[in-house]
């Protein structure tokens, strides 16, 4: 269990995140929406410690990470791994090379970077690819994937991590709607399947109703909706947006639906 203790992050005045108390159970898929500015960055950073809380804990099984430092910093940050929106992969290496960077938590980056990785390692990036879809492009430069290509190498460079958490920062914010429901679908897969905790901060409410067991509704820091995506009102789906609800809706409304995504076959279609 991780557990979120009157979590506070201020910035110059600030409150990004405002005295928010959550707990997540393992395995649980858990999106995070609110406008621009309401905190589900920073939150999520909070969580992996690159940012520190200025107020509050985190606990996780009884260790309190938000104490942790040096060694034991970097322990933790192995075990929940992190996805952005801009993948953050190094372009001018091939794919199987960027997955395999994943383990630079366990190796040190001088032997990451010599590209001294067992055989074992290898073979484990080379199915967490397979596992994605992406098997075929291991020997390919990560700058000539497509976004969501690029975005399920990077998933897979987190599995790399065998992580027990997986934190997802508007995973599918730069992607076109067909690319985002691959993208939404791995994540989705790689739940299920592997019990992974999955906590994906979401910009449209309907990629979180379809993906998610649970809401979490910020604003101005706070938390204004925790539960099942079912019991998500449109009304309180306002609240959260206040006026960028529009929008929100215009966004699902207007892109491919992703909804039906979770009733079809679980297999990984490959993106374009
Ligand atoms: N490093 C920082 N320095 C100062 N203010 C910051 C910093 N990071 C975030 N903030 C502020 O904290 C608030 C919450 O920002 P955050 O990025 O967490 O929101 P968000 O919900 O993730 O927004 P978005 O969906 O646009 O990414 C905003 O007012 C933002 O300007």
């Amino acid at each position: 269990m991780l557990t979120l203790d009157n979590l506070t992050k201020s910035f110059q005045g600030v409150r990004a995140v405002d005295g928010v108390s959550l707990s997540f159970e393992p395995g649980q898929m858990v999106g995070v929406i609110g406008a621009s500015g309401a905190g589900k960055s920073t939150m999520l950073r909070l969580v992996n410690r690159l940012s520190d809380p200025t107020g509050g804990r985190i606990v996780c099984q009884g260790l309190e990470v938000s104490a942790l430092r040096g060694r034991a910093l970097m322990a933790w940050r192995a075990r929940c791994a992190m996805i952005f929106q801009q993948f953050n992969l190094v372009g001018r290496l091939d794919v199987l090379t960027n997955v395999l960077l994943g383990r630079l938590n366990k190796h040190g980056f001088a032997t990451s970077m010599l590209g001294r990785f067992s055989d074992a390692e290898r073979t484990m990036a080379l199915e967490a690819l397979d596992h994605l879809g992406l098997a075929q492009t291991a020997l390919q430069r990560a700058d000539t994937l497509s976004g969501g290509q690029q975005q399920r190498v990077a998933i897979a460079k987190a599995l790399l991590q065998e992580p027990e958490i997986l934190l997802a920062d508007e995973p599918i914010a730069s992607l076109d709607p067909r690319n985002a429901q691959t993208v939404m679908e791995a994540l989705r897969r790689i739940n299920r399947e592997q019990g992974i905790t999955v906590l994906c901060n979401l910009h449209t409410l309907d990629t979180a109703r379809a993906y998610c067991d649970r809401i979490v509704g910020m604003r101005q820091g706070r938390v204004v909706f925790d539960g099942p995506a079912a019991a998500l009102s449109d009304r309180q789906a306002r609240e959260i947006y206040g006026v960028a609800f529009d929008e929100a809706f215009h966004e699902a409304m207007t892109s491919t639906s992703l909804a039906p995504a979770v009733e079809r076959a679980p297999a990984l279609a490959p993106a374009a």
